[in-house]
């Protein structure tokens, strides 16, 4: 089975204090409930980090069923690509799903999907709205890496900038529609944001649901 990245070295600073990945959403850190939805599509999981997050999120992730490793990253704040070559280094499988840690609702069939499209390819990415939402694809692990280095190395820091020289796929909006998966990109910024996606996990377990 494949692995699952978590980037979580960003800063939160939309937050308004705290780091987002182990802020509590409907009693789950955010970083955890991630990690349980990927846990049946993937058989280890890396978490790319500053290292002063590292006992917190260790701490959200006790008892995960499959191995845990952290990715520090060398550098902070150097941006969410950097992020992703830094998880992506600790992948041992050939393919991995990358996902943001502010995104709750990353939907397990969406990203099995995105296996099956990335099969023979380096990379299967979803477009929303014209935006490619490379912090929720999957990636050939160590070609990604290699061209995140020279894109880095270039002093190229867009997210975008190791694709161009890639095998990508590309999932399009009309796809994700059709197939109801707009919601597992869903993602958290601000306060107000995490009261709003708890109102979502409180309507849909009435509706028997997560
Ligand atoms: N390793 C690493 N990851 C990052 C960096 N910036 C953002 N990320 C990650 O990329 C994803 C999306 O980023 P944002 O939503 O902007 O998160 P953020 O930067 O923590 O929050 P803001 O400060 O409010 O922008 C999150 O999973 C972040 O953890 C960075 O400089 N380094
Ligand atoms: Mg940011």
């Amino acid at each position: 089975m494949p692995t699952g990245v978590i980037l979580a070295g960003g800063f939160s600073t939309r937050f308004d204090g705290g780091d987002k990945a182990v802020a509590e959403l409907a009693g789950k850190p955010m970083v955890r409930r991630v990690a349980d939805r990927l846990a049946p599509v993937v058989s280890t999981l890396v978490v790319n980090c500053r290292g002063e997050q590292r006992e917190s999120i260790a701490t959200a992730l006790e008892r995960y069923p499959h191995e845990v490793r952290f990715a520090v990253d060398p550098e902070p704040d150097a941006g969410p690509m950097a992020g992703i070559r830094t998880g992506l280094r600790a992948v041992t499988d050939e393919y991995a799903v990358v996902v943001a840690c502010d995104m709750p609702f990353v939907d397990r069939a969406f990203v099995e999907s995105l296996f099956d499209r990335a099969a023979g390819h380096d990379a299967a990415v979803p477009e929303v709205d014209g935006w490619y939402q490379t912090t929720q694809a999957v990636y050939r692990a160590a070609p990604m890496a290699d061209a995140c280095d020279r894109a880095l190395e270039r002093g190229d820091s867009k997210i975008l900038a190791p694709l161009d020289e890639l095998d990508w796929v590309v999932v399009d909006h009309e796809t994700l529609a059709e197939r109801g998966w707009l919601e597992t990109f869903e993602n958290v910024n601000t306060r107000a944001e995490l009261r709003e996606a708890a109102r979502s996990v409180a309507s849909d377990r009435r509706n028997g649901e997560r």
